[in-house]
């Protein structure tokens, strides 16, 4: 899909920046630029693997980047590849040769992801320490390759999942429980095999914390079932959660159930990591752009977090101090770009995402500032469970919404800036971008 950006006099800048950010998050690019392979010799940033010491090469992998990190493995290792399952988001699967592509459940996990991750683990489990496995890792994986323990059904999962994605609850204390509640995570899928392992990331956590990203399925894990239990209190679902998952978490603490893999495991000898592409590399290809297209640009910071609105009021207050031209931090023409990752304490019906909160959030505090415009968008070109990737808003948004009767303190209230957004004509959409690096935040006076 091409990237559709609502008319207004920021609308070039907005696609200049958009495209730069995107093509730098590319998972393809971003392994070509991190592994390369002539003769045996595989290199995966300064390590090198020679390949004629190993017996197979499997290219396993998961989230929604992943296709496409599978892809560039494909057309960079050729016939050396003996193949392999690569699980992604419905709709975000790409052609591959030798590498089979699952698509499966996200947010929530389903059957054929269930299904899928007890494939992978068999697949493994048969591999020797002569066996080299590529893991192609992106955000999005704690979903799209769920493996219950024993004890806990698919269905009470996807409820405890569900139920921990609405309750405010930041990624990684969302994971800490997600690890505790699958084989796979919490370093499970190199638990699960001999061979060597290196590890290719495609970061959407802030600050790469390895253990995080898609749950972290083959690195240490130094949380603990004490620590997941904390999480569900803390967030007041402990008492909405599955009976199966209570009982499973509680053995946990009292050491019924083994634990994730702690730092300094022995088996995690045998496994490296690499991050490939993050949310900074996406964030300085935006800022670039910014520039080039003559705007005084700063990149503020990596790390935009906490809820949705309150994230929006402070890039409003940032408008504010740049647009009174009293002293001012930057001078038009300006761009702010920073990056990171709200939450949202969804509670109601209502259809949106954090980064079209935001937007709506940011309508209201720019309001009446003249030839001021926030954007935001999730780079994985869908916001929240909806077709968008965010959404653009201007110091005029507001008016127009009063005059249009459409009541943006009510849809953040409901959670429900979608309808609010589309009829205002405010959406940026991407379609499925292939990639997933966190969020994208504009602030753009001209
Ligand atoms: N109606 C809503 N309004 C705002 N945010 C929502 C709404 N519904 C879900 N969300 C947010 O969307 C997030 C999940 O959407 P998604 O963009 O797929 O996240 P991720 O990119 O982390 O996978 C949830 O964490 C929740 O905060
Ligand atoms: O897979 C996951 O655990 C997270 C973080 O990597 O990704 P997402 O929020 O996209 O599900």
């Amino acid at each position: 899909m091409p990237l559709r950006v609502p008319a207004s006099p920021v609308r070039s800048l907005l696609r200049k920046t958009i495209t730069a950010g995107l093509q730098a998050a590319d998972p393809f690019q971003a392994v070509l630029r991190a592994v390369s392979f002539t003769g045996a010799s595989l290199r995966v940033g300064r390590r090198r693997y020679d390949l004629s010491r190993y017996d197979r090469v499997i290219v396993i992998g998961a989230g929604k980047a992943s296709a496409r990190m599978a892809q560039a493995l494909e057309s960079l290792l050729g016939p050396r590849v003996d193949g392999g399952l690569v699980v992604v988001k419905r709709g975000h699967g790409t052609r591959t040769k030798r590498i089979e592509i699952a698509e499966t459940g996200h947010p929530i996990p389903d059957r054929a992801g269930l299904r899928t991750g007890r494939r992978i683990k068999g697949m493994v489990e048969e591999l020797t320490p002569r066996d080299l496995v590529i893991v192609a890792l992106s955000g999005g994986a704690s979903s799209l390759l769920p493996a219950p323990p024993p004890g806990v059904s698919l269905a009470e999962k996807q409820r405890t999942t569900r139920l921990l994605l609405r309750s405010g609850a930041t990624i990684q204390e969302i994971n800490v429980v997600r690890k505790h509640l699958s084989v796979l995570k919490g370093g499970g899928l190199a638990a699960s095999t001999n061979a060597t392992i290196v590890t290719l990331i495609l970061s959407d956590v802030i600050g790469d914390d390895l253990g995080s990203i898609g749950s972290g399925p083959t690195a240490a894990d130094p949380s603990r079932f004490a620590d997941a239990i904390a999480v569900l209190r803390r967030y007041k679902i402990w008492n909405r959660i599955p009976e199966s998952v209570r009982r499973h978490l509680r053995g946990g603490r009292r050491g019924l159930v083994p634990e994730t893999v702690k730092p300094g495991a022995r088996l995690l000898r045998r496994v490296h990591h690499e991050i490939v592409g993050n949310n900074r590399l996406m964030l300085a290809a935006a800022a670039d752009a910014a520039q080039r297209a003559g705007f005084r640009t700063i990149l503020l910071s990596t790390a935009i977090t906490g809820e949705a609105q309150e994230a929006a009021r402070r890039w409003a207050a940032l408008a504010h101090l740049i647009a009174s031209g009293n002293k001012p931090p930057l001078r038009r023409p300006c761009c702010v770009v920073a990056g990171g990752e709200t939450t949202v304490t969804v509670t109601g019906r209502g259809k949106g995402g954090r980064a079209q909160e935001f937007a709506a959030a940011a309508a209201l505090g720019i309001a009446g500032l003249p030839k001021v415009w926030a954007a935001a968008l999730g780079t994985d070109g869908t916001d929240g469970p909806t077709d968008v990737a965010g959404a653009v808003v201007s110091g005029g948004t507001a008016a127009v919404a009063r005059m249009m009767g459409v009541d943006l303190r009510r849809a953040l209230k409901r959670h429900d800036t979608y309808p609010a957004l589309q009829a205002l004509g405010c959406h940026i959409a991407t379609g499925p971008t292939g990639t997933n690096v966190n969020d994208l935040y504009l602030l753009l006076l001209p």
